[in-house]
């Protein structure tokens, strides 16, 4: 079956320097892929390259099997994109943020999906017709998430989804996260936390100074073991 997202050995120069460098990887529908990597390895440099907001210096990515190159708009509409600082509007509160954005995507959606998305990521009632100045970082990270739920769209990119999360809202983070899996949608998640990669991925690529240097999936256990993973990041520490 084709790929919903695909990286075609992908190099990309910023600035005259290689930040990606013959990375490949497919993700297929309905499947958790997880890239794992430390501070500069290029994990936000690729998702803003499935977007089009970057171009490729060598091969290619593709969405849905369509290349990015010269069909950018189509890409983006199968895309919900939930970057690592949530840009919404402080003056706003929860609702009037999630109308202006939808519309903007061109979707009209109403009070009560609005309140069932708020639902799903558990912002309080009592938050949601505050401004979002009020908010702490996990607040407006889930209403950013209720964003990218009510796109509606087959693919989710995720930039660090759930830095400044407590405990409890990152494991109801990664639950949600596996239930619009299971449902067909495609993830891809960008993340410098394994555990966090281990417990929610199907699985695991890990990148290292732009290349991918290491892939992992669950064993007979059906998890992905934490510590072999953890193990080889860690190799990178002392490279
Ligand atoms: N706007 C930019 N212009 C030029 N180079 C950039 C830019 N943003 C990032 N880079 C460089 O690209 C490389 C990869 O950065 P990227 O943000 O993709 O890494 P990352 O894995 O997401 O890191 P982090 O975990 O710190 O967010 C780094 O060397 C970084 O310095």
């Amino acid at each position: 079956m084709t790929p919903s997202l695909e990286a075609r050995s992908l190099s990309l120069v910023r600035d005259g320097t290689v930040v990606l460098n013959d990375v490949s990887f497919a993700v297929a529908r309905g499947e958790v892929y997880a890239l794992l990597g430390g501070n500069g390895a290029g994990k936000s440099t690729t998702l803003l390259t499935f977007l089009g907001f970057l171009v490729p210096s060598g091969g290619e990515v593709l969405v849905g099997g369509q290349a990015v190159a010269g069909n950018v708009e189509a890409a983006r509409t199968q895309i919900a994109y939930l970057p690592e600082a949530a840009a919404l509007y402080g003056h706003l509160d929860a609702y009037e943020n999630l109308g202006y954005f939808l519309d903007l995507a061109g979707r009209k959606v109403g009070r009560t999906a609005m309140d069932a998305a708020l639902d799903q990521v558990a912002l309080p009632q009592e938050a949601r017709t505050r401004r979002m100045q009020s908010y702490s970082k996990g607040m407006r990270q889930k209403t950013a998430i209720a964003l990218a739920l009510l796109r509606d769209t087959p693919i989710l990119l995720l930039d660090e989804p759930t830095s400044g999360l407590d405990p409890v809202a990152i494991d109801e983070f990664h639950a949600m996260v596996k239930a619009l899996a299971s449902a067909g949608r495609t993830v891809l998640m960008v993340t410098h936390d394994v555990y966090g990669a281990c417990q929610v991925a199907d699985r695991v690529g890990l990148l290292r100074g732009g290349r991918l240097v290491g892939s992992f999936e669950a064993g007979p256990g059906g998890r992905i073991d934490t510590e072999t993973v953890h193990a080889a990041f860690a190799e990178r520490e002392a490279a």
